[in-house]
């Protein structure tokens, strides 16, 4: 099986979950956009539900499916946001923004009573931080931003390069008018104090660390999907 076909397979597994009626956030990268297609096709046949969109990019791509969208004003409690992810360790921990929409994701997935993240196997580690963390900050001191992320990471043992996300010769920008560093911190023992401080840097917008947000990992592998329950618990699909 190939990369494509994990990616499938997890889809696949998530879709499983989404009933009829339901509020949905719809999350961003090449997983979720393998969800988007195939909940368009079970839209196509029949099935109703109203999607939230966690990125431009997502939007259009359901708007040309013809996947039903609401923004989150609209429809501010959701039953169920299926996303991607970056990295997954075995509480589900997430890191995210790969693609850059962690903030918008971040807030759609706290609007939802669930979140279900779509992955294949190279995503799930035993401690978070192989991936750069995205962190997205605004544009306005973006220096200071950086001294202040550089002081408070070493005071929590964490070093390592802040890299200016760009898109060819431009800043990469996010859908909110952001910039995003990738911080090459290396293993991150203590993800939730790391998310706690950056949280209290007032240039930080927001981080890729996930924490207590999902309640279910959809794994796929070679062999076929498996479920990931915090605490390693969970089971395989196929
Ligand atoms: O900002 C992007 C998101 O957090 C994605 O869900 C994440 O980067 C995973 O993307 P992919 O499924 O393409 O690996």
């Amino acid at each position: 099986m190939d990369a494509r076909e994990m990616k499938i397979k997890a889809a696949t597994a998530a879709l499983e979950h989404v009933e009829d009626g339901m509020r949905l956030g719809i999350g961003t990268g090449s997983t979720a956009e393998e969800f988007v297609r195939l909940l368009a096709e079970k839209v196509a046949g029949g099935l109703k539900v109203q999607g939230v969109p966690t990125s431009e990019r997502t939007a259009r791509r359901c708007v040309e499916l013809g996947v039903p969208l609401k923004s989150l004003d609209e429809l501010p409690e959701l039953d169920l946001t299926i996303d991607g992810a970056d990295e997954v360790d075995g509480n589900l921990a997430l890191i995210k923004g790969g693609g850059g929409a962690l903030l918008r994701e971040k807030i759609v997935a706290g609007a939802s009573t669930r979140m279900i993240v779509i992955a294949d196997e190279s995503k799930v580690v035993e401690t978070l931080g192989a991936f750069a963390l995205p962190i997205e900050i605004n544009p306005f001191g973006s220096v200071a931003t950086r001294i202040a992320i550089e002081k408070l990471a070493s005071r929590l043992g964490l070093t390592g390069e802040l890299k200016l996300r760009r898109a060819g010769e431009e800043v990469f920008t996010t859908d909110g008018g952001h910039h995003i560093f990738d911080a090459s911190f290396g293993r991150i023992p203590d993800a939730e104090a790391l998310a706690g401080a950056l949280n209290s840097i007032p240039g930080v917008v927001e981080h890729g660390l996930f924490i207590h947000m999902a309640s279910l990992a959809i794994i796929a592998g070679p062999a076929g999907a498996r479920t990931l329950k915090a605490n390693n618990t969970g089971a395989n699909l196929s």
